[in-house]
């Protein structure tokens, strides 16, 4: 689909209606690109794009594409923000030339900031609808892609952050214990919804998940590590190099096996979502419209303002 027509699919709702595509754990494997092609056949036009939040650039040759996280100040993920990384993972994801991707940030020290928290203030309730929707529909898209997904954490990657690593298939993050990782929603007297905690189990066991997420931990890189939160530490300077190599190791099976396998892995997690998301939306409303939320949260980014200062 065009990314014209996508964006206006999407429109203000930063939503893809269902009835669009077939989610993507649900399409059949495709085809590896190259000499299986009917030759001939015209690759999808997208080896490079960006817009005002995301960078992509697809190696056509490898089949991997790069796509780095650039809004300043810390890549908080808004509205504006969440729906054009939907669009690129729908992009990536309809073109038959990208088998995977790599997701990193380009600003320095900082991963993803998480959710942006002026999104969850003061705001009305069709922006919470919208916001949150926005939030399923990337968590969606990334949990439940074919392709390939490695995280370069290559910073900070508290709670919205740390789910988009959690969401893909390996994560390799910078040995810099000035780096913490998790899942800190308690911390801001915020809970993190089912399909976070789900997606937290799934990489480090319920124990593990139990008491990071009642205790709103953020792990520094190399406690992150033993939790098995992250897969490896590797020098900054190496990340790139590492993440490269892990996704061709990856590539070199079979799609079809690898993606069914995912499919198996994700699937209870993602139905889960889907069967409640009308659900888990008017759970959303509810509890950021309490005045008590409303408070923490406006608390909270007091206590981040003046930490500057
Ligand atoms: C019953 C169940 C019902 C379920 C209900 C669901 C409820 C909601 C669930 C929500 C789930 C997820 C929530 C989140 O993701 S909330 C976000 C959590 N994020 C954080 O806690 C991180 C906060 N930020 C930091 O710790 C630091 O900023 C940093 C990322 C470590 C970077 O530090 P820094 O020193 O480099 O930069 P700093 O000066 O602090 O920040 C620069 C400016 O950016 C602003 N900012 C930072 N983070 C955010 C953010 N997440 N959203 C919005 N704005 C952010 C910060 O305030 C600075 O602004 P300014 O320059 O002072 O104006």
């Amino acid at each position: 689909m065009a990314a014209a027509t996508l964006a206006r699919r999407i429109g203000r709702s930063g939503v893809l209606p269902l009835c669009c595509r077939l989610p993507a754990w649900d399409r059949a494997a495709r085809p590896p690109p190259g000499p299986a092609q009917p030759p001939g056949l015209p690759l999808a036009p997208c080896r490079s794009f960006s817009n005002n939040k995301i960078q992509v650039e697809l190696d056509e040759s490898s089949g991997v594409a790069m796509m780095k996280f650039k809004s300043p100040p810390v890549n908080s993920l808004s509205l504006e923000f969440l729906t054009e990384f939907s669009i690129s993972l729908e992009k990536l994801e309809n073109n038959k030339a990208c088998r995977g991707v790599i997701i990193t940030s380009a600003l320095p020290k900082i991963f993803s900031s998480g959710l942006d928290i002026t999104e969850m203030c003061g705001k009305s309730i069709e922006h919470y609808t919208e916001f949150w929707r926005a939030v399923q529909e990337m968590w969606l898209r990334l949990y439940g892609s074919n392709m390939v997904t490695v995280a370069a954490v290559n910073g900070s990657s508290p709670a919205g952050g740390c789910l988009v690593a959690l969401s893909c298939d390996y994560r390799i993050m910078a040995e810099n214990p000035k780096f913490s990782i998790g899942l800190n929603e308690a911390q801001l007297g915020i809970v993190a919804p089912f399909w976070f905690k789900d997606t937290f189990v799934n990489v480090v066991g319920h124990r593990i998940a139990e008491r990071s997420l009642q205790l709103g931990s953020l792990h520094p890189a190399p406690e992150a590590l033993k939790l098995g939160l992250v897969d490896e530490l590797v020098p900054e300077e190496k990340l790139m190099e590492k993440a490269a190599a892990v996704m061709a190791q990856w590539l070199a099976l079979p799609d079809h096996a690898r993606q069914l396998t995912k499919t198996m892995m994700r699937k209870a997690v993602l139905d889960r979502l889907v069967a409640h998301r009308e659900e888990d939306i008017k759970n959303f409303i509810s509890f950021v419209s309490k005045e008590s939320i409303q408070k923490s949260l406006r608390m909270y980014m007091e206590m981040l303002k003046k930490r500057k200062s």
